[in-house]
């Protein structure tokens, strides 16, 4: 069985091997020809599989892809070839809530502000939004959230409407898949009027696609509104953002928001588990099997910690600035944007690292965040 992987995808060769020949790819720069002989296809999120990439192979049994988001595949006409289909829903939440978190702590320290005198506005409460709010609640900040879809479906949380995030948020995160039809569609859901409705000194984060929020459109308002900051790891036109935006990001991040190791490696394990299943061979492998241990292995706390030293707590697991640096110095050199993704130091999701309390304090809310704790 030849199986075609995206070299970007952590421990394919660990799981896959066994199950028939593991050929490694730029899945940017993926041809029909390369892919003619697959029996199996595995792709990222840059790599489009449509009737012209599959158009020379007679062969492909499985495509999956180690993303959330679907928006790269034609489903339809996988559908239509009878060819199965995975893609790895959840893998990456965890890292892209703690992502969100991270950025509006750092965003906090570089304003002087309390979060917790912040309201935020989650628009898309799947996964990754829930994650976030996870994040934010266990710190007791107040969260708005808004899915229509999910509200009708009848998710018993509370539900407000995009207009009431749009005018009551201090910080508005965006969550939702990249869509272009029907009357949830998210293309360009952040328009000109949209912007313009946001609250003075508002925070606007997309960790989603950039095409939800209408890049250009998005220069002219931040051109005009000083006042608004910005949180990017999605761009119109990836991998070339527009010139004129990054100047005014605050935080700039090249579509890394989903790359903790952990949510990587999820990503091809659960992949590796739908292709056992589809070809009824047992599954024997597990995560735990695969990630290494983590260098800090404990941090012990003896008092209560502030909001400076939950973000220095953060900063230990996943400095948010070292990307944010590099992106400004490479975003712009030829292939930049995907060499930092290639070879991005993969971070850990805040589980990693273990908190010890060695006085009387309550830690019980970091743990909500999500940091493992002994005795928890
Ligand atoms: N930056 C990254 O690295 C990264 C990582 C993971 C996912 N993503 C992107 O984020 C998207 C969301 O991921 P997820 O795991 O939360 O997906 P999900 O499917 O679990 O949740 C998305 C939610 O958005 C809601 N939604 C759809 N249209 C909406 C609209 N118009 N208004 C409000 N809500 C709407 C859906 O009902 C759903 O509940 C993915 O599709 C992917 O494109 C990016
Ligand atoms: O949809 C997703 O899961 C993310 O956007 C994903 O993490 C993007 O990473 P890529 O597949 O491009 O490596």
């Amino acid at each position: 069985m030849k199986i075609i992987a995206d070299e970007n995808m952590p421990y394919v060769q660990e799981l896959f091997a066994a199950l028939g020949e593991v050929v490694l790819v730029d899945g940017r720069h993926l041809s029909p020809e390369q892919v003619a002989d697959a029996d199996v296809l595995l792709v990222r999120s840059v790599t489009a599989v449509n009737k012209e990439l599959l158009s020379e192979n007679r062969a492909l049994q499985f495509v999956g892809t180690a993303t959330i988001g679907t928006d790269h595949i034609d489903l339809d006409y996988l559908t239509e070839r009878n060819i199965s289909f995975s893609s790895a829903p959840g893998c990456n939440a965890t890292a892209v809530g703690e992502y969100a978190f991270t950025a509006m702590l750092e965003l906090a320290r570089r304003t002087n502000s309390q979060l917790k005198n912040k309201t935020v506005g989650i628009i898309g409460a799947g996964n990754t939004g829930s994650a976030l709010a996870k994040c934010l609640r266990g710190f007791g900040i107040k969260v708005l959230l808004n899915d229509p879809l999910l509200q009708a479906q009848g998710d018993s949380r509370d539900f407000v409407s995009l207009d009431q995030v749009i005018s009551e948020a201090d910080i508005i995160s965006l969550h939702v898949p990249l869509t272009k039809l029907g009357v949830h569609k998210t293309w360009y859901l952040f328009d000109e009027a949209r912007l313009n409705g946001l609250k003075p000194g508002a925070w606007l984060l997309n960790c989603c696609r950039g095409e939800v929020i209408n890049n250009r459109a998005l220069i002219e308002f931040k051109q005009q509104r000083e006042d608004v900051r910005l949180v990017l790891d999605v761009w119109e036109g990836e991998p070339s953002p527009m010139d004129e935006l990054v100047p005014l990001v605050d935080i700039a991040t090249p579509h890394i928001a989903g790359y903790s190791l952990e949510g990587k490696a999820r990503g091809t394990l659960m992949l590796y588990e739908q292709l056992c299943r589809t070809l009824s061979v047992p599954v024997d492998k597990s995560l735990a099997e695969l990630l290494p241990s983590y260098h800090l292995q404990s941090v012990s706390l003896a008092s209560e910690i502030n909001q400076m030293q939950l973000t220095s707590l953060v900063r230990s697991v996943y400095d948010i600035r070292d990307d944010d640096e590099l992106f400004r110095i490479s975003y712009s050199v030829p292939g930049g944007f995907d060499q930092m993704r290639k070879n991005h130091r993969h971070r850990r999701e805040f589980s990693a690292l273990t908190l010890v309390n060695r006085g009387q304090c309550d830690v019980n809310w970091l743990f909500n965040i999500g940091f493992s704790g002994v005795g928890q």
